[in-house]
């Protein structure tokens, strides 16, 4: 299959280094330092699963790619609006889009300029960064994608890319209601990540203090009810089955907003936590512990 990652970052250097290593017709669409970076010296993997590196194809404007059929979109949200010529390139050559960015903004820009049939909806789990060197560090077991179309799907091209992946040995999950999967990750990740990074702490300490539970518990809560204002089918059930998820989490998990904090890098704070402010805003829902959390985190939002 010919695929195209944009952004060999954490995420796309990681599942994009996997896809080039097995085999697949792996591009990545990258900028000029980064194109350097890879050409002189090609893609390196730290992963607990055993390292490796690949000498994958890269270029840095969309019209060199040869048909690309899928494009996996893996950037941080506030890279998604200049990158969008660039993709309007390959959808206009064919291709359809899965991004793995997270929350759900990013969807309602990619649908209403590409149209619903081009654009899949798609969530990851893994704990991935860039080291010093710029190599892809991979630190805990979840390296999962789930993935599947917004509206009925082209199922001859799910399953063609759902066999992509188990070739790669990406633990991967065609979903029947990804736009429900993407709220529940969107449920736990603005949780995750807005605590540790508000804390600056992994989530076993915030799991181990009786106030920071009933507060963990508040937030889940109101983003459940921005999602629900929103037509997505979710239930207050999914209060406790976030809380659970997180528990069963080591206690030394953190989040990519917290790492990129502790590197002084900019936070994706607007896309996440302030993305569903402005949407509970819209449908006059109160939603004080977002607010906090969007409030703290509001003076580191560009980095250093
Ligand atoms: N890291 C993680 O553990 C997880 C991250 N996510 C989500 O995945 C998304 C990506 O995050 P992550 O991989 O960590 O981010 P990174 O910052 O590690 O990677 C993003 C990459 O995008 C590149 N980039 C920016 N603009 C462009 C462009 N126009 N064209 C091509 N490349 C570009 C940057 O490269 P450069 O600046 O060198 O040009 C950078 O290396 C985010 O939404 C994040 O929340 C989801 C799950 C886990
Ligand atoms: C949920 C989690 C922690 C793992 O995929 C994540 O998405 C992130 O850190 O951004």
């Amino acid at each position: 299959m010919n695929i195209v990652v944009v952004g060999a970052g954490a995420v796309g250097g990681y599942f994009g280094g996997k896809l080039a290593k097995s085999g697949e017709a792996v591009t990545f669409l990258v900028r000029q330092k980064r194109y350097e970076q890879l050409t002189q010296q090609g893609l390196q993997v730290n992963s607990i699963y055993g390292d490796f590196s690949v000498h994958p194809h890269v270029v840095t404007e969309a019209k060199d790619i040869q048909q690309p059929e899928l494009v996996i979109v893996a950037l941080k949200n506030y890279h998604l609006e200049a990158a969008m010529p660039e993709l309007a390139t390959l959808v206009e050559n064919g291709a359809k889009i899965l991004p793995l960015l997270n929350g759900v903004e990013h969807l309602d820009l990619l649908t209403s300029t590409f149209g619903q049939d081009r654009v899949l909806g798609g969530i990851c789990y893994i704990e991935s960064t860039l080291n010093n060197d710029n190599h892809i560090v991979h630190t805990s077991k979840l390296h999962h994608i789930v993935f599947g179309s917004i509206l009925e799907g082209d199922e001859n091209f799910l399953q063609k890319v759902l066999t992509s992946f188990e070739k790669a040995h990406i633990p991967s999950t065609l979903s029947k209601e990804i736009v429900v999967d993407m709220w529940k990750k969107y449920t736990f990740l603005t949780t995750l990540s807005g605590v540790t990074s508000v804390l600056r702490q992994p989530i076993g300490v915030a799991l181990q203090d009786p106030v920071m539970i009933e507060f963990l518990k508040e937030l889940i809560k109101e983003v459940v009810v921005v999602g629900m204002a929103n037509k997505i089918n979710l239930s207050q059930e999914l209060v406790t089955e976030t809380m659970t998820k997180l528990q069963d989490l080591p206690p030394e998990m953190t989040s990519s907003m917290h790492r990129d904090l502790e590197k002084g890098l900019r936070i994706e704070l607007d896309s996440i936590q302030g993305y569903l402010l402005k949407n509970a805003k819209l449908h006059t829902i109160d939603t004080p512990c977002l607010r906090s959390i969007y409030a703290f985190l509001h003076p580191f939002k560009n980095g250093n």
